[in-house]
């Protein structure tokens, strides 16, 4: 039975008898992208927690924390299913109980780059909530999905910076049968908008295809992707080749591994997504 937990006291108490655990934070609303990385966590053989919680230090006040989808039942149904251990689900006022907080700002090389630079703030909301559900869980490790491939580069540079000792997973993007990468955002695509939306990922599969074949004209490659998305009704935030260590703008003459990054809006939904180069030439 997956042990439902709303407060920090009773979260401890449980977390004691169990010994080192596997953790998979969440904002909810879970699809089979969330249920690939609780099965992820589960190969390590030691007890599993998911956390859901809905940020608002993540959440721009223009953006979309109260419409965000609030699907608690079925969530911890799916998690449940899937022999969960615990399941934390703080109100606001546990992960923050003061009016005021001491925040983690990324470094601006990566926090203010990208998505960063298109949600000003948002990683630094992302950081704080995230280091905060490491102290309250204290996990031996956690799984993130590559789809938010910074907020991967940012957790793991916060680690880092600040000593963590967690071990930071990373599971592949779980995706549609048409390409698109899921997301609990989907769920605000009309039809005609859903039906449009993977053309996200096929024009970074195919920047993907081209920089892996030796094309290194990356602001053509860019600019060509950013105005075939345009043509089709989206506003495009980026479109964007960069080395996958730190996704720094990669150099011309070093061979490092690359990816490219994209996040564009169709009607009132924001989709980002990213695929690796591999690289043959
Ligand atoms: N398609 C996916 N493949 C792999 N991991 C995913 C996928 N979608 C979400 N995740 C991961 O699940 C974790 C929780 O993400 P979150 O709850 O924000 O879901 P989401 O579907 O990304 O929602 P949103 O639409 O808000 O971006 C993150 O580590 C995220 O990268
Ligand atoms: C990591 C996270 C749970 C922090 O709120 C969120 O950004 C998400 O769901 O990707
Ligand atoms: N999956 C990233 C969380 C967010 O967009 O707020």
């Amino acid at each position: 039975m997956v042990k439902v937990v709303h407060q920090l006291r009773e979260l401890r108490q449980l977390l004691g008898a169990l010994g080192p655990t596997s953790f998979v934070p969440t904002m909810g609303n879970l699809h089979e992208g969330h249920l690939d990385l609780v099965e992820r966590a589960a190969t390590f053989s030691q007890p599993t927690v998911v956390s859901i919680f809905v940020n608002p230090l993540q959440f721009a006040p223009h953006e979309d924390f109260n419409a965000y989808p609030r699907t608690r039942d079925a969530d911890l149904a799916k998690l449940e299913a899937k022999n969960v251990d615990i399941a934390f689900v703080p109100l606001v006022s546990e992960i923050y109980p003061e009016a005021q907080s001491c925040f983690i700002q990324p470094a601006d090389s990566l926090g203010s780059i990208l998505e960063g630079a298109a949600r000003p703030g948002f990683f630094t909301g992302v950081a704080t909530v995230v280091l905060k559900l490491f102290n309250m869980v204290r996990p031996a490790r956690a799984i993130f999905g590559a789809k938010d491939l910074q907020q991967v580069r940012v957790v793991e540079a916060m680690c880092r910076q600040l000593a963590l000792d967690i071990e930071i997973v990373v599971n592949p993007t779980s995706r549609a049968a048409d390409g698109l990468a899921l997301s609990s955002r989907n769920g605000y695509l009309n039809p005609a908008e859903r039906a449009e939306a993977p053309r996200l990922f096929r024009v970074l599969r195919e920047m993907a295809r081209a920089v892996g074949e030796g094309d290194t004209r990356f602001l053509q490659l860019e600019h060509r992707a950013s105005a075939e998305l345009i043509k089709h009704g989206w506003a495009v935030d980026y479109i964007s080749v960069r080395r996958l260590i730190d996704l720094e703008p990669p150099s011309l003459i070093d061979r490092e591994s690359l990816a490219i990054l994209g996040a564009a809006k169709l009607g009132n939904t924001r989709l980002i997504d990213n695929v690796e180069v591999d690289r043959r030439r």
